[in-house]
């Protein structure tokens, strides 16, 4: 029921280019109306059906009103026709008639205008680009945001938020982008959060912690919240990237007779940013939160579902269904009820729909014309939501309750008593010291350097950043993660994951070191050139913050004398690692399971066997090593 998402996808890349990648080719030969910008489709020649005359009505251009506030961000994004659709004869129902209309080829009349319509070429980056590009860089400012894909089972949602090895989805963009923006931010100090859960059936369930089900919505001032869900503080973009693998293991995905892996559940990945000034800078701390929604699709009766499946579906449709109610109403622009109580996905959402922050609805679309129905209401839906009218400003700023507030005013204290502590032992210097309380003063100044140590490490700052004294007491070399003064983790470009340094010649971290084809595999959705463009921008970061140390953490207490790190201290290294290595380990088992079900597919691919014995070996040096 679950996983099963990269090898039909990776598989499912070649269905793509042959017919994504068809430009003129056979397809273009079936064209009749070459004039007409419509990207590689096949363009039909027989109309199949009318849409009605209510229908054109709707199905006007949306109007350039000016609006007091400003509006949901509406883009369509088409997937190129199936293979599946091509084979059983679909035609072309709707196609991108320039860059803001999707028109109906069988009534040209019935035409929508949205702020971008994209083709089926179009690749993800540039969806990134126009549709959440600027929510992510206002969140980054403190401004809430959420993107989200909407449209029927198999019209690329998932493909969309979350992409493949061949096209990154908008959730890696989103965190390779967060992390680039805190590289560009040196004046600032960042702590990031995430949390990551699904909605199945009505009931939320935490992706992050497996014994988080069925958790409950509250509300509070700042609006509603799940109760009890797990957030990680997160240092890196891998870091961020492999709780979303590990989260993946645990959504509920199944096989519907459109989408052999469709997803049964709405999910929800929220990014929490907190960020302040550096020091005399200091103008209190902002705090904003990116929601990055895959929703399940809609499935008409044509999905031919039983069974759990419809039982699944019908939740599913109810949901949406109350969205498309809750955008209905909002777009009525009147101060009637909005239900958004009746689902709990618009519950959750209430305060992004109701205006407080940017929303980037993404609408995927099939131009198939078996799809004509279901995809004309994907259109209204999301020309209704062009509608909303929405005030984004940025957040109060809060400054008691932020974790970063809490994290720096615990660093100040701490070197504060570091300090008097060594002006203590300063001034009692000289005298003679019984060897034990010689031994406790040190221990105590190591405890108050390694906590200081591991605080400074969860603030993200760029390293860029050329504040002197920033660091403090903290001496350069537990601070400093470069490759040539200290362990690290590298992600090299090749893909492969070692740890340098000292920690080569340990044997037991050298069972960090994942062989290249198996770190590919380890994200699963990510290209190769995402994952270059992930060590880069991990390894800059990385200088400022835990991320090496999390996985290397036996070796950089190693660099302390071996009386200075506390138990305590080593416990709290410890348990990071296992977390990390946990995530790593749930990737790894998952990648495994699908590879394995390839190559009964594909028995003769000895790339595949290649691929699943570097996995193995991976798994088990990380379970040595654990
Ligand atoms: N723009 C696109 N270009 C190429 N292939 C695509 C595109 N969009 C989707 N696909 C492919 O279409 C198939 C279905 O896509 P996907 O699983 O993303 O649909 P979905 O809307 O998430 O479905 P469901 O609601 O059932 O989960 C996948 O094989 C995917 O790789």
């Amino acid at each position: 029921m679950m996983n099963g998402r990269l090898m039909p996808r990776s598989c499912s890349s070649s269905t793509a280019s042959f017919h994504g990648g068809g430009g003129g080719g056979g397809y273009a030969s079936r064209s009749t109306t070459p004039s007409r910008n419509r990207g590689d489709y096949p363009l039909s020649q027989t109309p199949v059906s009318y849409p009605s005359a209510e229908d054109q009505q709707v199905g006007e251009p949306v109007d350039d009103a000016p609006r007091s506030g400003d509006s949901i961000s509406v883009t369509i994004r088409f997937r190129p026709l199936s293979e599946r659709e091509y084979q059983r004869g679909d035609e072309i129902a709707w196609y991108a008639d320039g860059d803001k209309i999707v028109r109906n080829e069988y009534n040209p009349m019935t035409a929508y205008a949205f702020d971008r319509v994209f083709g089926p070429n179009t690749i993800t980056e540039e969806v990134y680009e126009v549709a959440a590009r600027p929510v992510v860089k206002a969140a980054m400012e403190g401004i809430n945001g959420t993107v989200f894909a909407y449209g029927v089972t198999s019209s690329g949602k998932t493909h969309t938020m979350h992409g493949d090895q061949n096209s990154p989805g908008i959730i890696p963009l989103a965190i390779k982008d967060v992390f680039s923006i805190i590289q560009d931010t040196p004046g600032r100090e960042f702590l990031l959060r995430v949390s990551y859960l699904e909605i199945y059936n009505e009931v939320i369930n935490d992706l992050l912690d497996p014994t988080g089900q069925n958790l409950r919505v509250r509300e509070d001032a700042q609006g509603t919240y799940v109760e009890g869900i797990k957030e990680e503080v997160v240092l890196s973009p891998g870091h961020a990237l492999s709780f979303i693998a590990a989260g993946e293991e645990h959504r509920h995905v199944g096989s519907n007779n459109f989408n052999l892996f469709s997803s049964r559940s709405h999910t929800i990945f929220t990014l929490m940013i907190e960020s302040s000034a550096h020091g005399d800078e200091y103008d209190g701390v902002i705090f904003s939160q990116l929601n990055l929604i895959d929703l399940a699709g809609s499935e008409s009766s044509k999905t031919e579902t039983t069974g759990l499946r419809r039982k699944e579906g019908s939740y599913i449709n109810k949901s949406l269904l109350t969205l498309g109610t809750v955008i209905g109403k909002l777009s009525e622009g009147k101060a009637s009820h909005v239900p958004y109580r009746d689902s709990k996905l618009t519950r959750l959402l209430q305060s992004s729909l109701s205006g407080h922050g940017h929303v980037s609805l993404i609408c995927t679309i099939t131009p198939a014309s078996s799809n004509l129905e279901e995809t004309h209401n994907t259109l209204k839906f999301a020309s209704r939501a062009k509608r909303v009218e929405i005030y984004a400003s940025r957040n109060r700023i809060i400054d008691e309750k932020s974790l970063i507030k809490k994290y720096q005013r615990e660093i100040s204290s701490l070197r504060e008593e570091l300090d008097q502590f060594k002006r203590g032992m300063l001034l009692e210097e000289g005298q003679v010291k019984m060897q034990s309380r010689l031994e406790e003063e040190e221990e105590a100044k190591a405890a108050l350097m390694s906590r200081i140590q591991r605080l400074t490490k969860l603030i993200l700052v760029s390293s860029k950043n050329t504040i002197p004294g920033y660091l403090g007491d903290t001496p350069s070399h537990q601070r400093s993660h470069s490759a040539s003064e200290d362990d690290k983790l590298d992600v090299l470009r090749d893909g492969s994951l070692k740890l340098d340094g000292e920690n080569q010649k340990d044997s037991s971290t050298s069972a960090l070191t994942i062989p290249s084809d198996a770190y590919h595999f380890k994200h699963r959705r990510s290209s190769s050139k995402w994952n270059d463009d992930i060590s880069q921008a991990g390894s800059t970061i990385t200088e400022t913050t835990q991320v090496g140390e999390l996985i290397s953490g036996s070796s950089c207490a190693s660099k302390l004398p071996i009386d200075e790190v506390t138990l305590s201290d080593h416990m709290d290294l410890l348990v990071e690692q296992v977390k990390m290595l946990a995530g790593e380990i749930a990737f790894g088992t998952s990648t495994l399971k699908r590879l394995v079900e390839q190559s009964m597919n594909d028995p003769e691919s000895s790339k595949t066997q290649e691929i699943i014995f570097g996995i193995l070996f991976y798994l088990h040096s990380s379970l040595s090593y654990c």
